[in-house]
């Protein structure tokens, strides 16, 4: 079982944002808490290719901004490893710079679609250039001289909608966006904190160019989607309880909580307060025997979108039929996550069939161990650990390495905790 109670490990992606927005700002900004996970890294390694002085000192992160315009053209290629958060927003930031560049990352991000953020960039006028017409790494982007954009999002995606704001930042006229379903706000939160132009009416984003983005002081507050796991370990292993501190629990991030709710999980949110304009508590989470199936769609997949192999985990725990749809996303994130959840989930013994977009999971499932391929996905490295607290048999991972993207120090934590 797991017992005991943590601080949770820094948000992944309000540590990018957070590094993103200081090195274009003016003057010394802290930011506290930080994730120091890989993805986030990269984004520091980026950053400093193009000038930037930024120390890490524990959790803290010192970022001397040097302006909206004040990037230096990159004396390296800017490699981006395996974060589809740093390419996607990075763009739009270089999109408003005049300079060249070119952006690569892994064999994973260079089967990660990129035209979603190349075309609303192109049409604003940037010049890029890239495989498959600028859909896949490596890319060239040529910025400078932008105009405004009113762009009606063809997917519900955080990182294009966070590339089209940075970019308008530095157009010449304002930009309108519209949502297609809501996704995560840290951005438009983030960036009116840095002083940003932007008015959010539910889907429609007003955004209007600004000269410069004040130096500002940023706190993390920890990452739903890292609890997400330790919150399942907890709700199906017997006799579990778990108090998770200082969790982030913006509204756009929630849909754990409102899933764990309908399928009958046991978490209590205590100590709700608001730090650094984002909503922050406590989740003590106890194991819950009498989970139920429920069904996921429509609006609410953006708010739990990367929760969703540890869910399926959750709901082959759950008596009756769990129905996941409007999950097409899913196949393109660091692995085709809608497959490797089903094979995996079928080769432990779970009833499970795979969709178009998404999956049906019949439970209760007894699971048995087997060798899991991760596809060197963190969040398949994370939710299979977690299938071994309560499968027959030991399950092995192919690789373990992964986890670091998001959550370094995971599985001591999960030996930590375990009783
Ligand atoms: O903006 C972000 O920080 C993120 C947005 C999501 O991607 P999409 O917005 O492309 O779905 C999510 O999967 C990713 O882990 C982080
Ligand atoms: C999809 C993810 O990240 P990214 O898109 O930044 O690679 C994730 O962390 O689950």
């Amino acid at each position: 079982m797991l017992k005991g109670s943590f601080e949770l490990i820094g948000d992944k992606s309000i540590s990018h944002r957070a590094i993103m927005f200081s090195s274009i700002s003016k003057g010394y900004n802290k930011i506290s808490n930080f994730l120091m996970g890989q993805d986030c890294l990269s984004t520091i390694s980026c950053f400093r290719k193009m000038g930037i002085d930024i120390d890490i000192k524990g959790k803290d992160v010192f970022v001397k901004g040097n302006g909206l315009r004040g990037l230096k053209k990159p004396n390296e290629i800017l490699d981006v490893g395996n974060s589809g958060t740093t390419i996607r927003l990075i763009m739009g930031i270089l999109a408003g710079n005049e300079f060249e560049s070119t952006l690569i990352g892994d064999e994973s991000i260079s089967k990660r679609p990129m035209k979603r953020v190349t075309d609303p960039l192109r049409t604003m006028g940037c010049k890029i250039e890239g495989k498959e017409d600028a859909n896949y790494t490596p890319i060239k982007i040529y910025g400078g001289n932008l105009r405004g954009i009113d762009y009606k999002m063809p997917v519900a995606s955080a990182q294009v909608k966070s590339a089209i704001i940075l970019a308008s930042l530095y157009a010449n006229e304002n930009s309108i966006i519209y949502e297609k379903s809501k996704s995560r706000n840290h951005t438009e939160i983030m960036l009116k904190s840095f002083g940003a132009d932007i008015n959010v009416n539910d889907l429609k984003i007003n955004i209007n160019p600004v000269d410069e983005l004040y130096n500002q002081d940023v706190y993390v507050p920890g990452d739903i989607s890292s609890a997400s796991f330790i919150i399942v370990g907890t709700l199906i292993t017997k006799g579990s309880e778990v108090l998770i501190k200082n969790v982030g629990l913006n509204k756009t991030r929630t849909g754990i909580l409102d899933v764990v709710e309908a399928m009958n999980g046991n978490i209590e949110i205590i100590n709700q307060r608001i730090v650094g304009g984002e909503i922050v508590g406590d989740l003590l989470v106890r194991y819950s025997p009498n989970l139920i199936a429920t069904t996921i769609n429509k609006d609410i997949i953006p708010r739990l979108i990367d929760e969703i192999p540890i869910i399926a985990l959750l709901a082959t725990q759950a008596e009756g039929t769990t129905i996941i749809k409007d999950a097409k996303e899913l196949k393109v994130k660091e692995s085709n996550r809608i497959k490797t959840v089903v094979d995996n989930l079928k080769l432990m013994g779970a009833d499970i069939e795979e969709l178009e977009d998404g999956m049906i999971i019949k439970g209760k499932n007894k699971l048995k161990g087997g060798k899991i391929k991760t596809f060197k996905d963190h969040r398949i490295a994370m939710t299979f650990s977690i299938a071994n607290l309560i499968s027959d048999g030991d399950i092995k991972l192919d690789n373990e390495e992964c986890i670091n993207v998001s959550f370094p120090g995971y599985l001591e934590l999960i030996s930590n905790l375990l009783k």
